[in-house]
């Protein structure tokens, strides 16, 4: 019989915007401050909120419309980045019952870590300030391999420090591109329904293994609750 790779898992890799945190609320604001600085009227957090896992990308395609490609962006973002870091942990909160699955996978001695397309020096102010990632085990930023996701060397790169096999460990992320790192890298996959998604993204078209509607759903999905 096969063995059901969620109930074998030894760790648990989650994305962490979106995922574990919700920092839509401070990347909305640092991307509508150069809206008002601009003269523009502000635009409400329901705005951004979809596009919040796609970084300075999604809160600069939401404030002005404008793609990577466009001539102004470098320069908007670098002004976006400036604003993000002033406001980081204004507003960002980690996700209800975050806290206690975290709790929950320690207890049954399982690994956990974060890989996130977020770049270190965003990453690491955030660990700092929140006790939560105290206990992570790994924690892997977008800056952290030469490839971010949905490339898998991020989360290769998480396995190999907690010296595991990437089909002992299993990923939870909110958007399709974790889903695609995640089975190119070998794991099983979860998409965690209650986070920002994407703007029109069909989640059960992702091909995750499983979907989550909450953070303690993954305990029932591991057969520890
Ligand atoms: O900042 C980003 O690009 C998104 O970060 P995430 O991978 O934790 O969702």
């Amino acid at each position: 019989m096969k063995t059901n790779p969620f109930r074998a898992a030894r760790a648990v890799l989650f994305d962490l915007d979106g995922t574990l945190i919700d920092s839509a609320p401070d990347l909305g604001a640092a991307a509508d401050r150069l809206r008002t600085d601009r003269g523009l009227q502000p635009l409400p957090l329901q705005a951004y909120r979809p596009m919040a896992g796609a970084g300075a990308r999604g809160m600069l395609e939401v404030a002005f419309g404008i793609a990577p490609d466009h001539p102004d962006f470098p320069g908007l973002k670098d002004e976006f980045l400036a604003n993000y870091e002033r406001c980081i942990h204004d507003r960002t909160s980690v996700f209800d019952g975050v806290p206690e699955l975290v709790d929950a996978l320690t207890q049954r001695s399982l690994k956990w870590g974060v890989v996130t397309n977020k770049v270190t020096r965003f990453t690491s102010l955030i660990a700092q300030r929140v006790a939560l990632f105290d206990s992570a085990g790994v924690i892997v930023s977008g800056d952290s391999t030469p490839y971010s996701k949905p490339h898998p060397a991020p989360l290769l790169e998480a396995v190999f420090r907690l010296g595991l096999a990437a089909h002992e460990c299993i990923y939870v992320g909110d958007d399709a591109r974790d889903i695609v790192a995640g089975r190119a890298a070998g794991m099983s996959t979860v998409a965690a329904l209650y986070g920002y998604l994407g703007s029109g993204a069909l989640p059960q078209q992702w091909g995750a293994d499983a979907m989550i509607e909450t953070p303690m759903d993954l305990l029932n999905l591991l057969g520890l609750d």
